[in-house]
C-alpha cells in the first residue's frame, strides 16, 4: 500500500524533509523579491482555517476583499501603475475636445471666408497674410508642441504602465503558487488519500494565473475605464446636461444586464477551471502510466476517457463564451442604440444653435470613449468574478486545516533525545513502542487494521516484521510517520508520544527506504544527497569520501562505475534505472544519513542474492556496531533469518509471535513456519 502513495507526497515524506522546511523561510527570486514566509502567512491568515462552506456563504464583497489582500505587498506598484494609467488616459481623453475645438475653429475661417468683415474682427493675420491660428491662447507652434509632448508622456505612461503590471503580476502569481504549495506540503496522508494531483495542479497553474491576470491587467483595464467613463461623463455633462441625461438613461438598463451576468460570469469560470483539473487528473494518469496502458492495450479507453472530459469542459467553456458574447453585444446594441440617439437629439440642437457642430462631434467622441468605458468595466466586473471563482478554489486548499499539524508539537527532539540517552544507559528504555494501539484509515472507518497492538523495539535492534498480505505492515511506517493518528493507544518514539513532536523535525530522524523508491530528475549523485544539503547554504554536508563509502555499503559502485559519467549520469524517475539499482541508490542515502531509525520497506525485493547479502550484512553492522535501530519489512527467509528479532502481525491486527529467526522457526506450530510454508518466498 506505501508504495502505492501519489509521488508528491512520496518525495515529501520518504525523502525526509529537509527541503520542504526551506519552504518556511523565505522564497526569493533573484535575491531581491520576497514571496513568502510562513511567518507572513501565519500572521495574515489567524482565521485562514475556516469551514470551506463558509465560502460559498460570503459575499461578493467579502470574496472581492480577500482577493484583493493579494495586492497588499504591491499597492505601491499598483498605485504607480495606476497614475501611468491616468497619465495615458488623460492624454488620449483630451482628443475629443481637441477636435472639436480645431472643427469649430476650421468652421470660423470658413465663416470668415463666406463674410469677410465679421471675421476680420474675430481672427488676426499673419504678416504673410495667412489666418493666424489660436487655440486655447496658445499659437500654432506652443499648440502642436503641447500637443505633441501630451501624447508622447501618454505612450511612454502606457509602456510603464504594462512593464509594471507584467512584473507586479507574475510576482502575485509566484507568491501565491509558494504559498499554496507550502501549505500542501503541510497536508496530511488524509488530504492525499482524497485530492489528485491533476486538481492540485489546475489550482497551482492555471487558477493562479486567473486570479493574478484579474488582479493587474484588469484593475488597470478597470480603472482606466473608470477614470475614462467619469471623465467622459463629466465633459458631456459640460457640453450638454440635457444630451448627456438621455444618454445615461439609455444606459441604465445595460448595467442591470451586465450585474447579473457579471454574477454568472463567476459560477461558469469556476466550473471551467474544475473542468480543467479534471483534464489535468485524467492527463497525469496517463503519462504517468504509459507502460501499463500500453501493456493492457488501454489506448481507447484511455482516448475515450480524455476525450469525455474535453467534452466536458468544451461545454463549461461553451456557456463562458456565450455569457461573454450576450453580455458584450447587449452592451452593444445599447451602446450604438444611445449613441444614434444623441446624435439625432444633438442634430436637432445645432440646427436649434443651442450646440455648435465641433460641440457635438465632441460629445459624440466622449459618447464613445464612456460607452467603451463602461463596457471595459463590465469586464472588469467579469474578470473580477472570474478571479474570485479560481480564487475560491486555491483557498479551498489553502484554508484546509490538515488534521495534523507539522508544526503542532512543543518538545525539542534533540532534548528528548538528549533525555532518553540518560535514562537508558543499561537499553531497558525502548527506541520504539507501541501501545494498545487501535487504527482504521479515516477512508475505510469499518476496516480495523490494528486493535491493542503492543510491542517495542529496543535501541539497536535490527528487526524485521512479518506477516501475510495486507495485515498493515507498511501501515506500521503510516502510524510510526505519523501519516495518520491512531484511534486509540500510544506510539512512542524516545520515550515520548509521538504527538509531542513537531513532525517535521521529528520525521528527519526516522528514515525510509520504500519497496520501490521514487528518484528526482537529476544526476545519481543528487539522488543520494537529496535533501541532505544545509539549507542555509545549500553546501553538502558530505564529503566525497563519505559518500563512497555509502555507496559502497549498498553495493551501487559497479554499476554507477559502469555509466560512463559515474555519479554524474542523469537519471530520472520515469527512465534511467532499474527497480533494483533504485532501492540501491535509496539504501546509498540512509547509509550516507545514516539515521538513528531506519525503516525499511521491502526494500531489498528487487536485489540479487550478492548484493541483498551486502546490503544486510551492513545493515546489521549498522545495528551491533553503531547502535542503530533498523525495522525492516520483508517476505524473503534470506533477509528475515539476519535480522535479531521477528514480529510477525496476526490477524487480528495484534502482534502473533515475537522471538529471534532460531526461536520462531524451532517452534513447530509457529506462525513464522506457517507464513514461510505458505505465503512467503524461502529465498
Ligand atoms: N490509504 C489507505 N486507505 C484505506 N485503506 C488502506 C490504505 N492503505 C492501506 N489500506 C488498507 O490497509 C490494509 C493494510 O495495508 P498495508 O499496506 O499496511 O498492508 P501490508 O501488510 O503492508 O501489505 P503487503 O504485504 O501486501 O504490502 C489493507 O487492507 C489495505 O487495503
Amino acid at each position: 500500500m506505501f508504495r502505492n502513495t501519489l509521488f508528491l507526497n512520496n518525495t515529501c515524506r520518504y525523502w525526509s524533509t529537509r527541503t520542504l522546511f526551506n519552504t518556511s523561510r523565505v522564497f526569493k527570486l533573484n535575491n531581491k523579491v520576497r514571496f513568502y514566509s510562513t511567518k507572513i502567512s501565519q500572521n495574515n491568515n489567524k482565521n485562514q482555517y475556516q469551514n470551506n462552506n463558509n465560502n460559498d456563504k460570503s459575499s461578493f464583497r467579502d470574496e472581492a476583499k480577500r482577493l484583493f489582500k493579494l495586492l497588499k505587498p504591491e499597492y505601491r506598484w499598483i498605485s504607480f501603475a495606476v497614475f501611468c494609467l491616468i497619465l495615458q488616459s488623460t492624454s488620449s481623453m483630451f482628443v475629443p475636445k481637441l477636435t472639436g475645438d480645431l472643427l469649430d475653429l476650421s468652421n470660423k475661417y470658413i465663416l470668415k471666408k463666406e463674410s469677410n468683415e465679421e471675421s476680420e474682427n474675430t481672427l488676426n493675420y499673419t504678416d504673410s497674410g495667412r489666418m493666424k491660428f489660436e487655440l486655447w491662447g496658445l499659437s500654432e507652434t506652443q499648440f502642436f508642441s503641447v500637443v505633441g509632448s501630451v501624447l508622447v508622456v501618454g505612450c511612454l505612461s502606457n509602456a510603464l504602465r504594462l512593464i509594471i503590471l507584467r512584473t507586479t503580476g507574475e510576482r502575485i502569481i509566484a507568491r501565491l503558487r509558494t504559498r499554496l504549495l507550502n501549505r500542501i506540503f503541510e497536508q496530511d496522508s488524509k488530504f492525499w488519500d482524497k485530492n489528485k494531483t491533476g486538481d492540485i495542479l489546475s489550482r497551482l497553474n492555471s487558477d493562479c494565473v486567473v486570479v493574478s491576470r484579474s488582479l493587474t491587467n484588469n484593475i488597470s483595464d478597470g480603472a482606466r475605464s473608470l477614470f475614462q467613463g467619469s471623465v467622459g461623463i463629466f465633459m458631456m455633462l459640460t457640453i450638454s446636461t440635457e444630451l448627456a441625461g438621455s444618454i445615461i438613461l439609455f444606459l441604465t438598463p445595460a448595467v442591470v444586464i451586465s450585474r447579473f451576468l457579471g454574477k454568472r460570469a463567476k459560477t461558469i469560470s469556476k466550473k471551467v477551471q474544475e473542468k480543467i483539473g479534471e483534464i489535468l487528473k485524467i492527463n497525469e494518469y496517463q503519462l504517468n502510466n504509459q507502460n501499463l496502458i500500453r501493456n493492457y492495450s488501454a489506448e481507447r479507453v484511455e482516448l475515450v476517457r480524455y476525450s469525455d472530459s474535453i467534452r466536458n469542459f468544451y461545454k463549461a467553456s461553451l456557456k463562458d463564451v456565450m455569457n461573454s458574447a450576450l453580455a458584450q453585444s447587449t452592451n452593444q446594441i445599447l451602446g450604438t442604440t444611445s449613441l444614434v440617439a444623441c446624435l439625432l437629439i444633438g442634430t436637432n440642437m445645432v440646427q436649434q444653435g443651442h450646440l455648435t457642430a465641433g460641440e457635438l462631434s465632441s460629445f459624440a467622441m466622449y459618447a464613445i470613449y464612456s460607452a467603451s468605458a463602461f463596457a471595459g468595466l463590465f469586464n472588469f466586473y467579469n474578470e473580477i468574478n472570474k478571479g474570485i471563482g479560481s480564487y475560491s478554489r486555491v483557498i479551498e486548499i489553502y484554508d484546509k486545516k490538515p488534521s495534523i499539524s507539522p508544526y503542532k508539537g512543543t518538545k525539542d527532539i534533540h532534548k528528548v533525545i538528549e533525555e532518553y540517552n540518560m535514562n537508558n544507559k543499561d537499553n531497558s528504555v525502548p527506541i520504539v513502542e507501541f501501545q494498545d494501539v487501535k487504527f482504521s484509515y479515516p477512508s475505510r472507518k469499518e476496516v480495523t487494521i490494528f486493535n491493542h497492538l503492543d510491542f517495542k523495539i529496543n535501541k539497536g535492534e535490527n528487526i524485521c516484521i512479518v506477516g501475510s498480505s495486507g495485515k498493515g505492515k507498511s501501515s506500521l511506517l503510516n502510524l510510526l510517520f505519523r501519516s495518520y493518528d491512531i484511534e486509540n493507544g500510544t506510539i512512542k518514539v524516545y520515550d515520548e508520544d509521538i504527538k509531542n513532536f513537531s513532525l517535521r523535525k521529528y520525521r528527519r530522524h526516522v528514515g525510509v527506504v520504500p519497496q520501490e523508491p521514487p528518484l528526482i530528475s537529476g544526476t545519481i549523485l543528487e539522488n543520494i544527497t537529496y535533501a541532505l544539503t544545509d539549507s542555509r547554504n545549500k553546501k553538502r554536508r558530505f564529503t566525497e569520501q563519505e559518500i563512497a563509502v555509502a555507496v559502497e555499503k549498498a553495493n551501487c559502485t559497479d554499476f554507477i562505475k559502469s555509466f560512463p559519467e559515474g555519479l554524474n549520469t542523469k537519471v530520472s524517475n520515469k527512465s534511467g534505472l532499474s527497480v533494483g539499482q533504485k532501492q540501491r541508490l535509496a539504501l546509498a542515502r540512509q547509509f550516507l544519513n545514516n539515521p538513528d531509525i531506519l525503516f525499511l520497506d521491502e526494500s531489498t525485493s528487487a536485489l540479487d542474492g550478492v548484493s541483498e547479502n551486502i546490503v544486510v550484512s551492513n545493515i546489521q553492522k549498522r545495528s551491533s556496531v553503531e547502535g542503530k535501530t533498523t525495522i525492516s519489512i520483508a517476505h524473503r527467509k534470506s533477509t528475515i533469518k539476519f535480522a535479531s528479532r521477528i514480529i510477525v502481525l496476526g490477524d487480528d491486527g495484534k502482534v502473533a509471535e515475537t522471538g529471534s529467526y532460531d526461536e520462531l522457526i524451532a517452534k513447530k506450530d509457529s506462525k513464522l513456519n506457517d507464513l514461510l510454508a505458505h505465503n512467503m518466498q524461502n529465498l
